[in-house]
């Protein structure tokens, strides 16, 4: 279960500093979107990031994930492995240790990433997790809905035509092999510092930037996420504010807008403060994808804005498909067939 925990308030953080945009989704009728769409123009295009608060999720449900997937890591090992993450599949299990996003240093998390609300992707255990399907698919759904409106803001901020981006985006958990949408459940154990592997050189989530369109955060309180806003190399600590959401854009959303948008580094260390390092974090994230087979062509999306000769004839055009496999390879090696979020 989930117990109470202890804010870190004292830290010097950009949540404490007023240093992230703070986006108020109340009340999101047809006026209400153009106000987002403004909001979230500006804050991907100076920041990178964003707080979504009154965002329609309730904390209950984020919070019964997270006590779903403990009960799923309190499995045992043998019953948790039968939904290992496969290679060339993004859904699945993986166990801390699993994944190194610079090839070496393994990451201390367990993750399950969903791609579609069906049997292959999520546990059904009759006796052992018996809510867990439930609790997980309205959550899924509650995101799914969420990133709906944010799609449609975001063709607010960037006069797109009319469902420009929402048709681009049709097949959200439809499967990994149409759109590559992933709620994904993470939990970073306590770190015990005299547990061989456990201390100096370990980290909770290794710097990188997210692939697709845009991630839904949620996070508990228990800090540990840093990000590099545009144009400093500093890495700076997010902080806390609870009941809400972080936006942060993908890669594919700052190559579609040519980079208005970007895509900020982030990672998650492990607290410098004894006391919070031993104990554990859970967070959640929903990586927003464009159907695999759709053309990140700028011109699409930018209709209304002048390009310069040379943007027009030497822009080469990917599909989202083919810029995911590119990004693997970059990351991974030409040889790599690891199909990895984020
Ligand atoms: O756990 C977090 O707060 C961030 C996780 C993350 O960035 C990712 O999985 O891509
Ligand atoms: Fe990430």
């Amino acid at each position: 279960m989930i117990k109470s925990k202890i804010v870190e308030d004292k830290l010097d953080t950009l949540v404490s500093r007023y240093a992230v945009p703070i986006i108020d989704l109340a009340h999101c009728g047809k006026s209400v979107i153009n106000r987002v769409g403004q909001q979230l123009d500006k804050a991907l295009s100076e920041k990178g990031i964003a707080l979504l608060v009154n965002h329609g999720i309730p904390d209950e449900k984020i919070k019964a994930a997270w006590d779903q997937f403990d009960y799923f890591l309190d499995l045992p090992a043998e019953v948790r492995d039968r939904y290992s993450r496969k290679d060339g599949t993004n859904y699945g299990y993986v166990s801390p240790g699993m994944e190194r996003f610079d090839g070496k240093t393994p990451e201390l998390r367990h993750t399950y990433n969903i791609c579609k609300l069906d049997d292959k992707n999520i546990p059904r255990e009759a006796e052992t997790l018996p809510d867990f399907a439930e609790e997980i698919t309205t959550l899924a759904n509650d995101f799914t809905a969420l990133s709906t409106f944010i799609l449609k803001a975001l063709e607010v901020a960037l006069e797109t035509p009319p469902k420009c981006f929402l048709d681009k985006h049709s097949e959200m958990l439809s499967g990994d092999d149409v759109n590559m949408t992933t709620l994904r459940m993470i939990y970073y154990p306590a770190i015990v510092d005299d547990e061989p592997g456990q201390s100096e050189g370990a980290v909770r989530c290794g710097a990188h930037v997210d692939y697709g369109t845009f991630t839904l955060l949620a996070q508990d309180s228990e800090g540990g996420l840093e990000v590099q806003l545009p144009g400093g190399d500093k890495w700076e600590r997010v902080g806390h504010l609870p009941g809400s959401i972080l936006i942060n854009g993908g890669e594919l959303l700052s190559i579609w807008t040519r980079e208005r948008y970007h895509a900020v580094p982030h990672r998650v260390v492990v607290p410098e403060r004894a006391k919070i390092r031993t104990r554990g974090r859970h967070s959640i994230a929903y990586f927003c994808h464009p159907d695999n087979s759709t053309m990140i062509s700028p011109r699409d999306i930018l209709a209304n804005q002048t390009e310069s000769a040379e943007e027009s004839t030497d822009e080469k055009i990917y599909s989202a498909y083919e810029l995911i496999q590119k990004k693997f390879s970059d990351t991974y090696g030409p040889s790599s067939q690891e199909s990895n979020e984020s």
